[in-house]
């Protein structure tokens, strides 16, 4: 099992963008450092609101694999239906030779009709459009060269420069946006990355989804492993906790969710992520893992006002890494 840090980046009232980039930046820089049993690091995308100020993953990354010389650190859910995927071929291949193939390339498709709007792209074929940018984005990063004669790209036989050296080596992940596209990764045997404000319940339906399409498909998906966000917010004092997250998650809640009861989210995002005291974590969320076929957590600490909070949970968790490595 591997653990990391996810970013979702909100900028809470009252709280400068400075401030949100700077906390991500000086955790990385942190946990590079000094908790040696957290492997990884991904940044989210969201775009045009304050509940998600990062809206190019791979520029975030690409900073903090500078200022790094351990972590292997990406983008959670770069938007590729909405992009053009030679650019982010391009991208992907030169982060992975100036950062010595530590850079991880997590995926997704658009799942805001809006953007899709914004960006000129067809809601009618979208997920053709996300899967034709997938397959040129693949053949870039494996092959070195990529062509296109479909009906979304046509272009003739280029070369990504640099060429990728990580190539099929490159870590990627899909983001679980949508049964199609779950469908469509358990075809190729891909890793996926749960949405963390879904359900547990939806997350467990994409996962049974995803096993079911690769059997009868006769792909052997035994040893793919998931990707589990999981919002973190450990106090002594249980309502502490539950506040600080509840404070920082209700404008995303009203934005994402405005057709659901926000209380109701936000009870089930409580209750389903690792929000409390130090007892209320640990037995959902091994349920979580194991319903989900998850075997990397990812961690976010945003919601924790105090950063001694953080740091203090940070080495605990660390600490419980190692005392249950193999070796210990
Ligand atoms: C990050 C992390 C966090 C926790 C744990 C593990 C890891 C990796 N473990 C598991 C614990 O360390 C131990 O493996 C199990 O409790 C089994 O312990 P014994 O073998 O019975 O001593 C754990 N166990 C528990 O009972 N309560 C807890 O809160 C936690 N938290
Ligand atoms: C504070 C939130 C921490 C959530 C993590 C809880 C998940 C624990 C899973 C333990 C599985 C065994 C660990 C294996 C050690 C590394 O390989």
């Amino acid at each position: 099992m591997n653990f990391g840090l996810f970013f979702l980046n909100f900028q809470p009232e009252n709280t400068s963008s400075e401030t949100v980039l700077d906390n991500m930046i000086n955790m990385v820089s942190l946990v590079d450092k000094d908790y040696k049993n957290f492997t990884t690091v991904l940044v989210n995308e969201h775009h045009f609101s304050e509940n998600g100020i990062v809206g190019a993953p791979i520029t975030a990354a690409s900073f903090l694999l500078g200022l790094t010389e351990r972590l292997h650190i990406g983008s959670l859910n770069q938007v590729i239906t909405t992009h053009h995927p030679v650019r982010i071929a391009e991208e992907a291949s030169l982060l992975d030779q100036m950062s010595d193939s530590r850079f991880i390339l997590g995926l997704s498709d658009c799942i805001n009709d809006f953007e899709m709007d914004f960006f000129k792209r067809q809601r009618d074929s979208q997920q053709l459009q996300f899967e034709a940018c997938y397959e040129i984005i693949n053949e870039a990063i494996t092959t070195n060269y990529c062509q296109a004669n479909n009906d979304f790209y046509n272009f003739p036989r280029i070369s990504i420069n640099p060429h990728c050296l990580s190539k099929e080596n490159m870590k990627q992940y899909i983001l679980a946006s949508s049964v199609s596209v779950v469908e469509w990764a358990a075809k190729k045997a891909l890793p996926l990355t749960y949405r963390w404000s879904d359900s547990l319940e939806d997350k467990e339906i994409l996962y049974k989804r995803y096993l079911d399409v690769a059997a009868n498909h006769n792909i052997d998906v035994s040893n793919v492993e998931h990707q589990f966000p999981l919002l973190v917010n450990l106090n002594h004092d249980r309502d502490v906790a539950h506040q600080e997250a509840t404070t920082y998650l209700a404008s995303y809640i009203a934005e994402v969710y405005p057709h659901l009861n926000q209380q109701q989210k936000m009870a089930e995002l409580i209750s389903q992520h690792a929000i409390g005291t130090d007892n209320d974590y640990y037995e959902s969320t091994l349920n979580a893992l194991e319903r989900t076929g998850s075997k990397n957590v990812l961690l976010s600490f945003e919601s924790m006002k105090n950063h001694d909070d953080v740091v203090n949970v940070i080495n605990m968790v660390n600490e419980k890494i190692q005392k249950n490595l193999p070796s210990s």
